[in-house]
């Protein structure tokens, strides 16, 4: 079975994400010349023929979207080794919580920075670092930099190092291991370094991986294919003629077969499983790390909600009300109301007690009942929510207020 992966997009406002997305596809003859042609023309009508790649992503966003809530959409490529999912949450409005979904399902992470004149600083203050934290609080380990519009700086080498450097003593600090960490000069409206070597003689500097090497030699996370199943259901399909009920979501641990019994939680209702697709093929089972479509019977699609989980009936994930997480603040903290996201899973909760702040690297106490966390500590906190929900040790979920991330935590055993 080949090799699969999926990787979440990230980066601040028209850094270029879907004009390089667009253009993996297309390279990787996912798309086709013809249909690319016509959008460059359509996009040239306009005087916009640079949005045509863009558009790839648009369009395909908006076919995938038509009649289901499908927030986080999925493209699909393959290299001989790999089978990649590229996780898209697109717009802006609201674009966190999607985010915080894809990431939830990413083995890997590709942010995309604009190595253009102040539109890199510009981004460190916006969104470049908020996106790069989150996706590590969502438990992703290894990103790479996509350091695009490289067109725009004649490929400079010293603007590309200094990147380089300033994005590296970030990741680090927020616990991304420097081996996990890649950085690519790339240009997404050219095709330089994204699936083809850069041929520009002013990048003759740059012999290294081109973006889809970078992940074709990533290492994935590991599989809990062994534990008992866990799958954090994404987006809930009714009213189907031959599968009336669906759901999908990637499975975090164990696997699933047709004709397996799941149990929904927090409904703690059974469903038996009709059939399955992976990538829209049908197949007998999925294991840990992809992201079916199941096709259930015997049950009332009253039951399932996106955020929910489904688990192995004998061994059944608990119904929690408070927990314990040791959390990295981004914002200041104190005992406050928060929205608590896991996935798809929104809920409303408070944080009742500052436990204690911890060495970040040791984990040893450092203030018991400390009064205010600050923005980059770490800390064990107590969160109350509002219902019980499916939550277990070992979860990773973010914090909000407002609209603003807080904190980012790993659920400690109670
Ligand atoms: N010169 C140059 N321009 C680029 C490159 N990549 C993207 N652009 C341009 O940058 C602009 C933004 O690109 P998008 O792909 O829409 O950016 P995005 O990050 O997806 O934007 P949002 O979805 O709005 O966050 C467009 O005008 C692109 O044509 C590149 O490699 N070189």
């Amino acid at each position: 079975m080949k090799r699969m992966a999926n990787f979440v997009v990230i980066g601040h406002v028209d850094h270029g994400k879907s004009t390089l997305m667009g253009r993996l596809l297309c390279d990787m003859k996912v798309v086709d010349q013809r249909s690319l042609e016509k959008l460059r023309k359509e996009a040239g009508n306009i005087g916009k023929s640079s949005f045509a790649l863009a558009w790839v992503m648009d369009q395909t966003r908006e076919e995938r979207s038509r009649g289901v809530t499908v927030d986080v959409a999925t493209n699909h490529f393959e290299t001989e080794r790999t089978r990649f999912t590229i996780l898209d949450a697109p717009g802006h409005r609201d674009f966190i919580p999607n985010m915080i979904a894809g990431a939830s399902q990413a083995d890997f992470a590709v942010l995309v920075i604009d190595a253009s004149t102040n539109s890199f600083e510009s981004g460190l203050k916006g969104q470049t670092k908020e996106h790069a934290l989150l996706v590590r609080s969502m438990g992703v380990q290894r990103i790479v930099v996509a350091v695009n519009k490289m067109d725009t700086v004649s490929w400079s080498e010293e603007r590309f190092k200094d990147i380089s450097l300033q994005m590296s003593t970030f990741l680090t600090t927020t616990s991304f291991q420097a081996k996990n960490i890649t950085f690519i000069p790339l240009a997404g409206l050219t095709g330089e370094n994204v699936t083809k070597k850069v041929t520009d003689p002013k990048a003759k500097w740059y012999t290294g991986q081109t973006l889809v090497e970078a992940l074709d030699t990533s290492e994935i996370a590991k599989r809990d294919v062994k534990k008992p199943l866990r799958l954090t259901i994404n987006d809930v399909f009714r009213g189907g003629i031959t599968n009336p009920v669906s759901i999908s979501g990637r499975i975090q641990a164990g696997s699933v077969q047709i004709g397996d019994i799941i149990l929904a939680m927090p409904s703690n209702e059974t469903a038996a499983i009709k059939a399955i697709e992976v990538e829209n093929e049908p197949v007998d089972w999925a294991v840990a790390g992809q992201i079916p479509t199941l096709h259930l019977a015997d049950i009332d699609p009253v039951h399932l909600r996106s955020g929910d989980v489904a688990c192995d009936p004998k061994n059944p994930i608990k119904l929690i009300k408070t927990f314990t997480s040791k959390i990295l603040a981004f914002e200041h903290v104190l005992p406050m109301s928060v929205e608590v996201f896991r996935g798809r899973l929104q809920a409303e909760g408070k944080l009742k007690k500052l436990v204690a702040t911890l060495n970040k690297t040791s984990g040893e106490i450092m203030k018991n009942k400390p009064r205010i966390v600050k923005p980059g500590e770490v800390a064990r906190v107590v969160v109350e929510l509002d219902r019980e929900l499916p939550l277990e040790p070992g979860t990773r979920v973010v914090l909000r207020e407002g609209g603003n991330t807080i904190a980012a935590g790993l659920l400690e055993a109670n």
